[in-house]
């Protein structure tokens, strides 16, 4: 099966009344409410390939829930469409719920008073997992994840970082090709963040699974994606690789080096100005908006001049981001 998503023009409005302010307000609302519409999410469109980590990023209220929601086939849109490994996730739910896993950080999808071993064997059921299958993958994920030692504690009792690890293992127990992550290391300490990390990059690079992740830390961003889709206001605002939102949006990437000979001559390369020389210091930036990624421009001064030591400056990318954020808006 190919765990590819597609979403094409997905749209969902909310509609809510507003309640009047003062009682005769209050009294009016109940006579004749006011309705009003809230666009969470429109007119969205991108694609996840198979196999391919995306983080769907945004500020609050950006209508990233909002979009996992319909494509994990709880909310129905307003319009548009999606496909979850070819299926329409709010037309075929059972059949959806199958070839996906989900982890929503703040809420567990684990029943609440059972030890973690019995939430596993209860999921092995419903999914219809063979015996021996459902407990090679558990030793796989205690490996990764290091479940074992808390696995006969009741969920309600675990740590928010044990049980959003459990909530991870409990997702995959069916090996679905596609993973919806909704903020999953939120709260979590640097370590176990870490090897939630390493879990999802062991998860997509060995097994070939489809992950669609949303969060707030640019740190898991440049770890763990290569694309990003940016929303806001529930539309869509960039597609795009990582290197390719620094270029557009993070122009202030700076190439330090110092010369083997002080006298070499220096002048610009392609898409990179010579920003200022101080005997055997050079510093490189780009220039206009066709400049390569940092990443470029160091092996193209690299290759170009003979250098006894280099270092590099980049805009990082929670300022990238506010930058794409603020242009977004002035459109
Ligand atoms: N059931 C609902 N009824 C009315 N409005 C809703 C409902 N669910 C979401 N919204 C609104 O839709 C918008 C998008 O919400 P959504 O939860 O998708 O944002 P988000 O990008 O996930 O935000 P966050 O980063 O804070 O989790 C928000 O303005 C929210 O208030």
């Amino acid at each position: 099966m190919i765990g590819n998503i597609e979403v094409r023009g997905l749209t969902r409005t909310f509609h809510t009344t507003v309640r009047r302010p003062g009682f005769a307000g209050a009294l009016r609302s109940l006579v004749n409410p006011e309705r009003v519409a809230k666009h969470a999410v429109s007119d969205i469109t991108f694609d996840v390939a198979a196999g391919e980590l995306l983080a769907l990023l945004g500020p609050n209220g950006a209508g990233k829930s909002t979009t996992i929601k319909m494509l994990t086939g709880i909310l129905t849109p307003t319009s548009g469409e999606a496909r979850v490994a070819g299926v329409v996730p709010y037309r075929e739910r059972e059949r959806n719920a199958r070839n996906i896993g989900a982890v929503f950080g703040q809420r567990t999808q684990l029943w609440w008073d059972l030890p973690v071993r019995e939430s596993f064997a209860i999921l092995r059921d419903i999914y219809d997992v063979p015996e021996a299958e459902h407990a090679a993958r558990l030793r796989e994920f205690d490996e990764l994840l290091g479940l074992s030692s808390f696995s006969d504690t009741r969920v309600r009792h675990l740590s928010l970082g044990q049980r959003v690890r459990c909530d991870l293992a409990a997702a995959l127990l069916h090996d679905p090709p596609v993973v919806f992550l909704d903020e999953p290391t939120i709260g979590m300490d640097v370590v176990v963040k870490e090897q939630v990390r390493e879990f999802l990059r062991h998860q997509v690079a060995e097994r070939g699974r489809t992950v669609l992740l949303t969060t707030h830390d640019m740190t898991e961003v440049e770890r763990l994606a290569e694309r990003v889709v940016l929303v806001n206001h529930g539309r869509l605002v960039l597609d795009g690789t990582l290197d390719e939102i620094r270029r557009t949006f993070g122009s202030t990437w700076q190439v330090r080096a110092t010369l083997a000979d002080p006298h070499t001559p220096v002048g610009p390369l392609p898409g990179i100005a010579l920003i200022r020389r101080d005997g055997p210091q050079v510093v490189f930036g780009p220039d206009g908006p066709a400049a390569p990624t940092v990443h470029q421009a160091l092996k193209q001064v690299i290759e170009r001049y003979e250098v006894t030591g280099v270092a590099v400056d980049e805009a990082d990318l929670e300022d990238v981001m506010r930058t794409a954020y603020a242009q977004a808006e002035a459109v």
